[in-house]
């Protein structure tokens, strides 16, 4: 039998872990949880080139994929950019992704991760 030995997280991947859970509170309908299907979404999939969604960002952080924080963030703006785009502005989800990635972008700043990071007094 083959024992798969857990592999320990990198640091990276526990902070990718922290915020990906902090932004995903942020989705409380889960707009942004799964892939968004042409069935759901009429032509989406031709108008959007690059889908992004917080399931992807979880399963590339798994597969260590992402090897900055940068690129974790660019996936999150990505997605959120997809969804303003997409869906007309006065709808529930053109302005839940403005929302989110106004949040989003308070909680990557580094002051803020800088906070985050560093154990309170
Ligand atoms: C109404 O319940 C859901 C459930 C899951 C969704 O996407 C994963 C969406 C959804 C998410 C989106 C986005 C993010 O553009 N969307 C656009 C048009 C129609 N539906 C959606 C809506």
């Amino acid at each position: 039998c083959v024992i798969k030995m857990k592999q320990s997280r990198s640091p990276l991947s526990k902070l990718l872990d922290y915020l990906l859970r902090s932004l995903e509170k942020r989705d409380p309908h889960q707009f942004f949880a799964w892939p968004v299907t042409d069935d759901i979404a009429p032509g989406y999939s031709t108008i959007i080139t690059k889908p992004m969604d917080f399931s992807t960002m979880r399963q590339k952080i798994d597969d260590n994929e992402y090897t900055t924080l940068q690129e974790f963030a660019d996936d999150f703006r990505l997605m959120c950019e997809n969804a303003i785009r997409y869906n007309h502005v006065e709808t529930v989800y053109h302005k839940a992704a403005k929302r989110l990635l106004h949040v989003g972008g308070k909680l990557l700043q580094p002051e803020h991760l800088m906070r985050s990071l560093k154990p309170q007094p």
